[in-house]
């Protein structure tokens, strides 16, 4: 068998919310995959060994070894299997809702994630839950203010998008920085009618292989 026909293997870490975004398009498209478990926090984080530097050179998950390629950066995985599995689309066909999608998704992955992962929240001591409950909430409110004009059932629209993708992942960070989620009402509405999905509820970071005993659902 050729490398391309392997099973792809996800290095993922449970409660990664990259992790889990990649995660709700596989289950999504219905494509089978291996785990490999990366621990971020074990013996210093086992995202900086030389082994899965060598996978990653990020040193971050997730990353996807697939058809023969390795990729990191849970957006670009995503549109990977978007191209080579476009059923079901994870972009809307009109040209404006994709733009949205797009505007959204980027929104979460550059401009909320990134101010609260682990490399940030490790420098900021003390101030971790304060810092991240107010990036959280800054993008939220904006978040807010433009799923008002671009939702239906889900983000943009009635079609699940990339952008709900991001969403869910981000509002479970959200939770668990006690984020106060009561002026983000279409975020909330949006996030629950997506959690009743079969593919997020399989990806859902308390049902990993490596979710610890005590966070299991
Ligand atoms: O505290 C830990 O268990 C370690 C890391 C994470 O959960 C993942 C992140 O860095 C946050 C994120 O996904 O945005």
């Amino acid at each position: 068998m050729s490398s391309a026909a392997a099973k792809p293997i996800l290095y993922s870490y449970f409660r990664s919310s990259c992790s889990w975004r990649v995660r709700i398009a596989l289950a999504l498209k219905g494509i089978a995959y291996d785990v490999v478990p990366v621990n971020l926090l074990k013996d210093g984080g086992q995202q900086f060994s030389a082994e899965f530097k060598a996978v990653n050179p990020m040193q971050q998950v997730p990353a996807l070894k697939i058809d023969g390629i390795t990729l990191s950066q849970s957006l670009a995985i995503i549109h990977y299997l978007e191209d080579t599995c476009p059923n079901p689309r994870l972009l809307p066909q009109d040209l404006k809702k994709r733009a949205q999608v797009r505007m959204i998704a980027d929104h979460i992955v550059s401009g909320i994630q990134p101010l609260q992962n682990l490399s940030i929240l490790k420098q900021m001591g003390e101030k971790k839950m304060e810092w991240a409950q107010n990036c959280i909430a800054s993008g939220f409110q904006a978040l807010e203010q433009t799923l008002q004009h671009t939702a239906g059932r889900y983000c943009v629209g009635d079609e699940v998008s990339m952008a709900d993708l991001c969403l869910v992942p981000q509002v479970f960070n959200a939770e668990r920085f006690k984020v106060d989620m009561g002026p983000y009402p279409t975020i909330t509405r949006i996030n629950k009618a997506l959690l009743e999905l079969e593919a997020f509820k399989v990806s859902h970071p308390s049902l990993q292989p490596d979710t610890p005993a005590e966070l299991r659902a």
